[in-house]
């Protein structure tokens, strides 16, 4: 009997965890290892964010924000070797970067509204995958809210020194981005991980079933060679009942 295809065969990965613990390049390497999709759905907050900057509105005033939510066009491309991300059809990949879309980030992403609507976009990509095979969607809420029923969930951490000194040395080669020590690196995310984990709709947590993995003392590839086994793991256990 063919199964390809077949919604309920498909692979769905949540990754979620607080900024720098690897989760957009854990998952886009595991998408392409596994041939799957890839959605990095922060960049969407980024991009809505990014939209309401240029659009004056105040981020600070979330029924504007809420107001405006659902102008933006945003399309996710979903190929792990070229995600893409465009918003009213302009490229946003560089501006979705800079410091200043990354301070005003938690204040929009925080807004129900706007949650709503990205929520239903992410859900629309992952129901597209299914004909692919499935997808690796990575953020802050995905085990907990966007895909209960995900496959496998991860739940990724790190300490705040490694987080910080993995962020900066990022943001050394994005033009624009700015430039910043570690330690404001590190004040800066701090911060930012307590605004997600504080807001009232769908904060950043990890859900009751997903399987932690602290990447502190962990290279990349180790974290993602885990991660393919658990997902081997999660298939081998689906195939034997
Ligand atoms: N286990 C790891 N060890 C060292 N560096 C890592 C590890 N995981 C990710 N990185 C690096 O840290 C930076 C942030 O990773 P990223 O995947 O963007 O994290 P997140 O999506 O969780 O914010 C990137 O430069 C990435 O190459
Ligand atoms: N599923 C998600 C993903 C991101 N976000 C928001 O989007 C912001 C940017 O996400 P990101 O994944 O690009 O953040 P980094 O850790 O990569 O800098 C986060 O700080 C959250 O405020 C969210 O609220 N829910």
């Amino acid at each position: 009997m063919e199964t390809a295809g077949r919604p309920q065969d498909a692979v769905v990965v949540a990754i979620d965890g607080p900024s720098g613990t690897g989760k957009s390049s854990t998952s886009r390497a595991v998408a392409t290892k596994l041939g799957l999709r890839f959605l990095d759905t922060g960049a969407q907050y980024r991009a809505m964010t990014w939209w309401m900057l240029t659009n004056e509105v105040d981020v600070d005033d979330a029924a504007a924000v809420a107001l405006a939510s659902d102008k933006p066009v945003l399309v996710s491309g979903t190929d792990p070797l070229n995600p893409t991300i465009t918003v009213d059809g302009v490229d946003a990949s560089g501006p979705i970067r800079t410091q200043e879309v990354t301070a005003a980030v938690s204040a929009v992403s925080a807004v129900p509204e706007v949650r709503a609507r990205l929520v239903e976009l992410q859900r629309t990509a992952c129901a597209e995958s299914a004909a692919a095979g499935g997808i690796v969607v990575e953020g802050r809420d995905i085990g907990t809210t966007v895909l209960p029923d995900a496959t496998l969930k991860v739940y990724l951490t790190a300490s705040a020194q490694a987080r910080a000194a993995r962020r900066s040395g990022e943001l050394k080669g994005v033009p624009g981005a700015g430039q910043m020590s570690v330690e404001a690196t590190r004040e800066a995310l701090v911060r930012r991980d307590a605004a997600d984990s504080g807001r009232k709709t769908s904060p950043l947590a990890k859900a009751d079933d997903a399987i932690e993995v602290d990447t502190t003392e962990l290279s990349l590839e180790q974290v993602i060679e885990a991660i393919v086994t658990l997902v081997d793991e999660k298939l081998k256990e689906r195939t034997t009942g």
